[in-house]
């Protein structure tokens, strides 16, 4: 880790400079946030309220040149980047309700005297590691929750779009929250490792891939004392029964799959077709992935889907599609480069049933993978054939169909006849197994972004002794 060295960001989808900056000083951030913190904790709840709803006006104050960057510095479409800022404004209502239904104050029944009482301290300063397919809307849903706890956060925004991490805590001081209460620490996994291992850190509140969540979880297991909370990838199932609006249907399994050009933890990665349907189904969804425009993220007409984030994760995707159809793999769409040297691609589709082994891993980019099945028992085996579970979706199929899909599909979020993605912040938001840890996010990050204090209050000490004691 060197401060002298430079990150340099460039957009993806021109291959521009955006923005250059000095690596931060781990030490540094996280010794001001430590003593930051305490003034903050203490403040009334009404006060750190106020202060996050200020937040949430800069940002709207602000809202197109915010949707500008992140378009520019992602490679998403503008339309979609307005979506991610709107989310950010969002967030802060919602974690408002959150905090008083999860983690209020509550008086409890108590047999003694006096009265008892149930409440939240905040945790300290909290390390918010952050991924680069949502660079604000997803660590901004740790830092708003983590803030209104009373806690200090020291937020490391992925190498990949630190200019939009550092203009998310830019609206946090022009809010008037102190500076050292939210940073930004620029830098690439060395900093992050560095962050998550610091003796100064209470927490580590982490969305990213599943790789660097375990790392994480292992480098943190003598380590009781810090709430570990990790939102990771998915390799979704859709499954896809009975159904006589295909076109409905094909419309929802697109949105799955390519939304964010298929960078989202939810995004539908795996579809599971009843044989008896498969032609039909799969000439569906090849007809309308082909309408699909895959454009520069201010072009016009608008593209449903940008660019990937840069061009080695294209190199990595377009590899993966040819290993799949290089061990057994039939091609539906191939997967394209249009432009030569940027990071786009074209939706791809490629039929693995025919493959001895499917490697169950996440492909974060714009490739769905097609399993063809004789009969719904055999659907669920398929769609729980996966380390992940954070997302899945029946389309199609009968209520009774649908009640045995919820009650044996193991994910965090489980849709009939909706996409994989596109998740609600009013619920909460998390998987198991390589999804998760069982700390969901969204109106659940509460939850970890307090601890509960029980107390029995009395206001004078009032006691006497029973059995067991001579006379006085
Ligand atoms: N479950 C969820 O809520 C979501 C999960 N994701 C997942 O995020 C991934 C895409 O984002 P990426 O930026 O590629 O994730 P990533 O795991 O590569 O990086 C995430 C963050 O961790 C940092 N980091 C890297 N190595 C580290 C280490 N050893 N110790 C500490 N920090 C380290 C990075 O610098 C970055 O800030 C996908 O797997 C996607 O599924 C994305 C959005 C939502
Ligand atoms: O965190 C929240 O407030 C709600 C969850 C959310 O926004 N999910 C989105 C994006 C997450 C991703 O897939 O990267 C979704 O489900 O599409």
């Amino acid at each position: 880790m060197s401060q002298t060295a430079e990150l340099i960001s460039y957009e993806p989808a021109t291959g521009a400079e955006l923005w250059r900056s000095k690596h931060g000083d781990v030490d540094e951030l996280v010794d001001r946030a430590r003593r930051a913190w305490p003034a903050w904790a203490s403040e009334p709840l009404s006060r750190r309220i106020e202060l996050v709803r200020r937040f949430a006006i800069q940002v709207e104050k602000d809202q197109e040149a915010f949707a500008e960057l992140i378009a520019r510095e992602t490679g998403k479409p503008i339309w979609e980047a307005r979506t991610e800022v709107a989310a950010v404004i969002g967030k802060v209502d919602i974690s408002i309700r959150a905090y008083s239904e999860r983690t209020g104050q509550r008086k409890l029944d108590s047999a003694l005297q006096g009265s008892a009482a149930l409440r939240h301290k905040p945790h300290g300063v909290m390390a918010v590691l952050g991924p680069y397919n949502f660079p604000a809307h997803l660590p901004n849903g740790h830092i708003i929750p983590a803030l209104i706890a009373g806690n200090a956060i020291v937020f490391k925004p992925s190498e990949k779009t630190p200019a939009v991490g550092q203009k998310l805590v830019s609206y946090f001081a022009k809010a008037g929250i102190p500076e050292d209460l939210v940073q930004c620490l620029i830098g690439g996994p060395d900093e992050g490792k560095a962050l998550v291992a610091h003796r100064g850190v209470d927490g580590v509140l982490f969305t990213g891939s599943a790789q660097v969540g375990i790392a994480i979880n292992r480098k943190l297991a003598t380590d009781p004392g810090k709430i570990v909370a990790l939102e990771m990838g998915g390799n979704n199932p859709i499954v896809l029964w009975d159904t006589p609006k295909m076109e409905d249907a094909a419309a929802l399994i697109i949105q799955s799959a390519f939304t964010t050009a298929g960078q989202r933890c939810t995004a539908g990665r795996r579809l599971i077709v009843k044989s008896s349907m498969y032609d039909e189904a799969v000439s569906a969804v090849k007809t309308l992935a082909n309408r699909i425009i895959v454009d520069e993220p201010f072009a016009e007409p608008q593209p449903f889907m940008g660019c990937v984030i840069d061009n080695n994760t294209a190199d990595q995707l377009t590899e993966s599609f040819l290993y799949l159809l290089s061990n057994g793999g039939k091609a539906v769409s191939h997967m394209r480069r249009p432009v030569d040297d940027r990071p786009f691609l074209s939706p791809a589709i490629i039929d693995v049933t025919g493959m001895k082994e499917r490697p169950d891993v996440e492909l974060f980019g714009p490739l769905l993978q097609v399993v063809k099945v004789d009969d719904f028992d055999e659907a669920i085996a398929e769609a729980n054939n996966t380390r992940f579970g954070l997302s899945a979706s029946l389309i199609g199929g009968e209520p009774q169909q649908y009640n045995r899909f919820w009650a044996n599909i193991r994910a965090g979020i489980v849709n009939w006849n909706r996409p994989t993605n596109g998740a609600s912040s009013a619920a909460p938001f998390g998987g198991i197994g390589f999804s998760g840890n069982h700390r969901p996010a969204a109106y659940y990050a509460a939850d970890y972004c307090a601890y509960p204090v029980t107390s029995t209050e009395v206001d004078q000490p009032r006691a006497s002794v029973g059995v067991g004691f001579r006379e006085a």
